[in-house]
């Protein structure tokens, strides 16, 4: 099971590698990897647990973030909307790639945050506001998806970690809370 002694830090060079593709259909390994990378989502949003195993709370996770130079990430995005099912978006995508993106950008109202950042780093992250994203699943099946708001951001955040880009590397550090016109602030 993963906790927060397996996420490496800033600092580790493998968070600024650029990880390698992993071979479709994943490996039995590969699948096991995924399948315990959305679980510790899921237990870092689960109150008792996150406390119990001391856990930060997260949405996206990324295989370089456990040490593993490989394209693989996980998203576990509760749904904000009580109509809709427990989760917006939940899944492991493996070898996942921007396609297209908007023109029209977006951030978080509260800038991001990253379990692998010890600290808090204020400013806004601007990213575009929706993206087309292709992945393969766990049985080596491909998928198109387009993503907007939160769940494009999240999404984001974790692609730039298998190319070893850090959030606050998009974060204006002249003015850190500086937004242009038009960009769409997430909350
Ligand atoms: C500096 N200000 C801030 O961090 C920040 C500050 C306020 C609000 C936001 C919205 C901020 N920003 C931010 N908050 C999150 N969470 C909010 C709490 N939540 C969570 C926590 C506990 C249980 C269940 C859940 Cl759901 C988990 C997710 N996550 C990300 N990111 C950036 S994209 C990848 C994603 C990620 O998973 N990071 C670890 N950013
Ligand atoms: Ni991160």
């Amino acid at each position: 099971m993963i906790t927060m002694d397996d996420i490496i830090r800033e600092g580790n060079p493998t968070l600024r590698a650029v990880a390698k593709e992993v071979p479709i259909p994943p490996t039995a390994e590969d699948v096991e990897l995924g399948n315990e990378m959305l679980q510790f989502l899921k237990n870092s949003q689960d109150p008792v647990k996150a406390e119990e195993l001391h856990l930060r709370g997260g949405v996206g996770l990324a295989a370089p973030q456990l040490d593993i130079s490989k394209r693989i990430i996980a998203v576990h995005v509760p749904s904000t909307d009580p109509e809709k099912p427990e989760s917006s978006l939940s899944t492991v995508m493996y070898n996942p790639k921007v396609l297209s993106h908007s023109v029209q950008e977006a951030c978080l109202g509260e800038g991001e945050g990253c379990l692998s950042v010890d600290r808090e780093v204020p400013g806004y992250v601007v990213r575009a506001a929706r993206i087309t994203v292709s992945y393969f699943d766990a049985e080596g099946e491909a998928h198109k998806v387009r993503l907007k708001n939160y769940e494009a951001i999240v999404v984001q955040h974790e692609i730039d970690h298998i190319n070893g880009i850090m959030f606050y590397d998009h974060i204006n550090d002249q003015n850190p809370l500086h937004l242009k016109d038009g960009v769409l602030v997430i909350d």
